[in-house]
């Protein structure tokens, strides 16, 4: 079952997670998830769901999927390598898949949450409440991923499970640290639903962190995967652990300004949801994003590199979404504006990056106020296409 741990343990024993005791037996325990989306992560949180004790239904939009869950316990297509509990049994069908949940676990693509949730709400049961594990802001409305829920759930409670969590790590039983808010994790610390789901969700190698700032955590997770991009780009472009410690600071700066502008906390942001997942996700080519980004560097063309592939790489439809809303905002995120350039409005590297080494010096932190042209404007686009594969 954990062949990810079996890699680091080598011949030590594997525990065996489903043989923990579950103490999650009082009223308010969540013993039943509905995961809504059979993609790598839907399938890694119904196998933790399971592994802490719970019954799961993993709804597949693609009913071969699901017919091939049942019958052979492994996700062969977005997750292979991993068995599946047999607490977790798969279906296409929507309303089979809410029936008699106490959670629904929301794990489809960021732009189709509205269109699922609002599929998921029409038949599930009155006030079931809802956990947002996408990450991403809606492009058509430039709304965070919360507020599309609320809309097409309505009267649902909320929570946003987010972190630094690659699907197969979490199925291999590494472990890992995330973090669930509720708006009601302050004010109910021992029955709030941040804190319901993280017991219901906690086993030894998962470890849910509780927050009751929602906003903080969403806008980590939408928009660190455009900083990966920017990461893999710069990988892919040839340049060194400079440019990715600047990209990531600089990175962490935009996304607490947005956080900050969008009502959430700062503070937040410098937690797992937000500079823990940067540096998972900037840093490693497991990421969708980062490789992605570095694909781009190493100049493969876009179009080929999207077309035809199953799996999502949030950060190019969020570099817009994310940067619609700040432009909104009147927020300045520099580095999310500069992939936006290149993945939407077709912009060179070179230029874009000359476009972000032209800004006029500033001050760290951003409340000094200080923009000071330095003079070399002229010369930083044929400096950095000198220096550029
Ligand atoms: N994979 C990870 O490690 C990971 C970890 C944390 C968060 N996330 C987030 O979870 C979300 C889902 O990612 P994933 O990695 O599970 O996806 P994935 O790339 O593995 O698969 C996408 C799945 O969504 C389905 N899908 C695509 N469009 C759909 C639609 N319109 N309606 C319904 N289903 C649709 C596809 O059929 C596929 O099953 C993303 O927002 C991602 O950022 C992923
Ligand atoms: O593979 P990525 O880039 O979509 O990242 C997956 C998760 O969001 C990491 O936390």
């Amino acid at each position: 079952m954990l062949e990810g741990l079996n890699d680091i343990l080598g011949d030590a024993p594997i525990p065996d997670m489903n043989a923990f005791p579950s103490d999650k037996n009082d009223a308010l325990a969540i013993k039943k998830f509905a995961v809504i989306g059979a993609g790598a992560w839907g399938t890694a949180l119904a196998i933790t769901a399971a592994r802490a004790g719970a019954e799961v239904t993993l709804w597949a939009r693609d009913p071969a999927l699901s017919a091939a869950i049942n019958r052979d316990r492994i996700n062969a297509q977005l997750l292979p390598g991993y068995d599946i509990p047999d607490a977790v049994s798969a279906t296409s069908d929507m309303a089979e898949a809410v029936a008699g949940a106490d959670a629904i676990l929301l794990v489809v693509p960021s732009q189709a949450i509205r269109d699922i949730g609002e599929r998921v709400h029409a038949v599930a049961a009155p006030g079931v409440p809802v956990v947002l594990a996408s990450k991403g802001v809606e492009r058509e409305s430039g709304k965070l991923m919360t507020t599309v829920v609320a809309e097409a759930m309505p009267g649902r409670p909320i929570a946003v499970l987010s972190g630094p969590s690659f699907a197969s790590e979490v199925a291999g039983g590494h472990p890992t640290a995330v973090t669930i808010a509720s708006a009601d994790a302050a004010e109910n610390p021992q029955d709030g639903l941040a804190t319901r789901l993280s017991l219901a969700l906690a086993t030894p190698s998962f470890r849910p962190y509780i927050s009751d700032d929602l906003i903080g955590v969403e806008v980590g997770g939408a928009v660190k995967n455009v900083i990966a991009i920017a990461c893999g780009i710069a990988s892919g472009s040839g340049f060194g652990a400079n440019t990715w410690a600047a990209l990531i600071t600089r990175g962490l700066d935009e996304m607490k300004t947005l956080a900050q502008a969008l009502g959430g906390r700062r503070e937040t942001v410098t937690g797992l949801s937000g500079m823990g997942d940067l540096a998972l996700t900037c840093s490693s080519e497991q990421s969708r994003n980062m490789s992605f980004g570095k694909a781009l560097g190493e100049r493969q063309r876009q179009e080929d590199l999207l077309s035809n592939r199953r799996s999502v790489v949030e950060g190019v439809v969020n570099a817009v979404s994310v940067t619609d809303l700040a432009r909104k905002l009147g927020v300045e995120m520099p580095i999310c504006e500069a992939v936006r350039s290149i993945v939407a409005d077709g912009v060179e590297i070179s230029e874009a990056i000359g476009r972000l080494m032209e800004r006029p010096l500033k001050a760290e932190p951003a409340a000094m106020n200080i923009t000071i042209p330095h003079g070399n404007e002229d010369d930083v686009e044929d400096y950095v296409s000198e220096m550029l594969p």
